[in-house]
């Protein structure tokens, strides 16, 4: 396993190939979050190991990596699901996360219920939260079905009815865990405008501060299309941590090139 390099630092890896690190954040501009050192360990499961990483705002990262190499882990510690065995995870104050999982979950209730309820525990009145939640729904085109049992809808339907839930809250950042992989091609596209278009929205700071969304994927043309820097995990490490551009253009360490070359087939 190869030692991660300090995060900002341009990195040497043993086989000699430079990767540049992908973001600094200027000074006016703090990390939405930094790690440094962060290990997860689940009893003799070392799931993530030494990962420094500073996350800008604005950013769109893209996990990848073999099934197991702690993707799923390492957005957990982002939105505090995992806490930390080692190292530490800074946080900027004020920011307001939501979280996407591959399967959604969904309330026994109406999707326009679902939606409102999120908002209600953040203190909107019912009402307002309602009228707030068919806004959302419109957004993701599923008006027309507010008033149905969200466990009666499609895959898809029930993912675009949890974007719709992360939109109403105005996040800050959005934290996806493939949140594509059990739809079909249409469903999947569909979901993939929507997280597109939140993306290249802003959160309850206003228009000077864009969404920052980091997702977990094993689709490496969603990654393309989706992401500004993608990092490869291995074995709970950071492999390789480059702009999008420079991920599926230039040199990468062999694990790295290796694994996008199976993919791509
Ligand atoms: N709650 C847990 N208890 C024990 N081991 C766990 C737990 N969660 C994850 N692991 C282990 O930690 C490692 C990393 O898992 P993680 O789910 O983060 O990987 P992943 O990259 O998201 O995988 P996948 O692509 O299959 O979703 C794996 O070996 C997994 O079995």
């Amino acid at each position: 396993m190869s030692a991660v390099p300090a995060a900002g630092a341009a990195a040497s890896w043993p086989d000699g190939v430079k990767v540049a690190r992908a973001s600094l954040s200027p000074p006016d501009h703090p990390p939405v979050f930094s790690l440094h050192g962060v290990g997860v360990r689940y009893g003799r499961v070392q799931a993530l190991l030494g990962v420094n990483l500073s996350v800008a705002p604005g950013e769109r990262v893209a996990l990848i990596g073999a099934n197991g190499c702690g993707k799923s882990t390492l957005l957990r510690v982002l939105h505090g699901l995992a806490k930390p065995s080692s190292g530490q995870l800074l946080r900027s104050d004020g920011r307001r996360q939501a979280m996407l999982f591959q399967r959604p979950h969904m309330l026994r209730t109406s999707a326009q219920h679902n939606v409102a309820l999120g908002l209600w525990l953040q203190g909107v009145r019912w009402r307002d939260a309602r009228a707030q939640a068919l806004l959302a729904l419109q957004r993701v085109g599923l008006e027309g079905i507010a008033a149905q049992g969200a466990r009666t809808l499609s895959g898809g339907q029930q993912q675009r009815v949890a974007l719709a839930r992360a939109w109403a809250l105005r996040p800050d950042v959005l934290l996806l865990d493939e949140p594509t992989a059990s739809l079909d091609p249409h469903a999947k596209r569909e979901v993939e405008l929507l997280m597109a278009d939140l993306a290249a929205s802003h959160g309850q700071a206003g228009p000077a501060h864009p969404v920052t969304m980091v997702f977990s994927s094993h689709n490496l043309g969603q990654v393309k299309r989706l992401a500004s820097r993608v990092i490869y995990l291995e074995h709970g490490a950071v492999l390789a941590d480059l702009p999008v551009h420079d991920f599926f253009n230039g040199p990468l360490p062999d694990a790295a090139r290796l694994f996008v070359k199976g993919e791509m087939v």
